[in-house]
């Protein structure tokens, strides 16, 4: 059995990207947030405070009549970009691209902070990281996939994201007619929750890839590329009018900048990112300076290949195998 699911961004800097998942009997259609770097399905739900879900698709447990209260459960989480959202649990079927898991823990949220609330793009995410990284308690839950995983065709899901189209998430199965390259393999370290590996070497501008490895994690949920500052610094020293904004927390330039491409080895193939997808968006709407898809991964402390990143790759997330494939788009 294999899915398919599209996704498209949510807005024209791809900020996020939003697949609809159905959830309960009769099915609940929900705008969600595919996150490789979290694992925990939640949703805004009628238990959410009205003035919080106003604006919101929510999951209604109580007009499901395949909902379980997953009694004395609850969670809590708190994101990199310091959202966070808590609740309560229950089970029950959850559709995505066609591929129904029957007993799916969704958690509902009671409470959730002002980014969730103004981003009403979104109702919740679908973790995919590794079930380690599940956050209720008492018993943590399996993510969607892990659920999936043993009757999918192979243990595995790619993510196509693309610049400003409609791209995909396939499930137990790998359609190569997405690539123009070859996949490349490198193990993936999924201890800490998420899907980590090792980069062998980047370079700026097409130029030869040198040997300074960049250990990260693969993270649909994140937008940017987010590197250490030595790379960083090496590659806005080929933009003339490239310099850190304090109001933005970034690198800005000037949008009409010809931006290098820049390339990392993975599996044994290179991956180039072009310039343009490195040039996210105008600071403010009109605005004729724009903001770097490539920032500093410092205060964060994990370099972060987000969706500026993958968008220039099919990429394979083998849990299967416990390894990365990286071709390039
Ligand atoms: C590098 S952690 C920052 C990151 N959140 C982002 O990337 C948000 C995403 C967003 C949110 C709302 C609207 C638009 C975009 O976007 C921005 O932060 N930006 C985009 C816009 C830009 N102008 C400023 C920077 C983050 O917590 N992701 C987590 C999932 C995310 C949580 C918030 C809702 C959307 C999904 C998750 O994967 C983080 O996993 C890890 C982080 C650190 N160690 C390991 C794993």
């Amino acid at each position: 059995q294999t899915g398919s699911a599209n996704t498209n961004p949510s807005d024209s800097a791809d900020d996020e990207y939003i697949t609809s998942v159905s959830i309960g009997t009769p099915a609940q259609v929900l705008p969600l947030d595919f996150d490789t770097g979290s694992s925990d399905l939640w949703v805004f739900s009628s238990e959410t405070p009205k003035s919080s879900a106003s604006g919101h698709v929510t999951y209604s447990p109580s007009k499901s009549s395949t909902a379980k209260k997953l009694s004395g459960s609850t969670w809590s989480i708190k994101y990199g970009d310091k959202s966070s959202s808590s609740g309560d649990v229950y089970t029950d079927v959850v559709t995505i691209g066609g591929f129904s898991v029957k007993t799916q823990a969704v958690e509902s949220a009671t409470k959730v902070s002002t980014q969730f609330v103004q981003d009403t793009l979104i109702s919740g995410l679908v973790g995919l990281g590794f079930d380690i990284g599940n956050q209720v308690s008492p018993r943590p839950q399996k993510t969607w996939f892990s659920n999936a995983a043993s009757s999918l065709a192979e243990p595995l899901f790619t993510a196509d994201l693309r610049h400003q189209e409609t791209g995909s998430y396939n499930f137990g199965f790998i359609d190569t007619s997405l690539a123009k390259g070859t996949i490349g393999y490198t193990p993936a370290d999924g201890s800490e929750g998420y899907w980590g590996f090792t980069a062998t070497g980047y370079s700026v501008g097409g130029a030869k890839l040198n040997r300074n490895s960049i250990t990260g994690i693969a993270d649909t949920g994140t937008t940017l590329l987010l590197l250490p500052d030595n790379i960083v610094d090496a590659y806005y020293n080929n933009v003339e009018s490239a310099e850190y904004d304090d109001s933005q927390e970034g690198v800005v330039f000037d949008c009409s900048e010809d931006l290098p491409s820049f390339s990392f080895g993975v599996g044994g193939q290179t991956i180039t990112i072009s310039g343009d997808l490195l040039n996210l968006t105008p600071i403010e709407e009109g605005s004729s300076t724009c903001f770097g898809g490539l920032q500093s991964s410092s205060d964060i402390g994990t370099n972060i290949f987000g969706d500026v990143a993958l968008k220039a790759a099919l990429v394979v997330f083998d849990l299967g195998n416990e390894r990365l494939g990286w071709a390039q788009k």
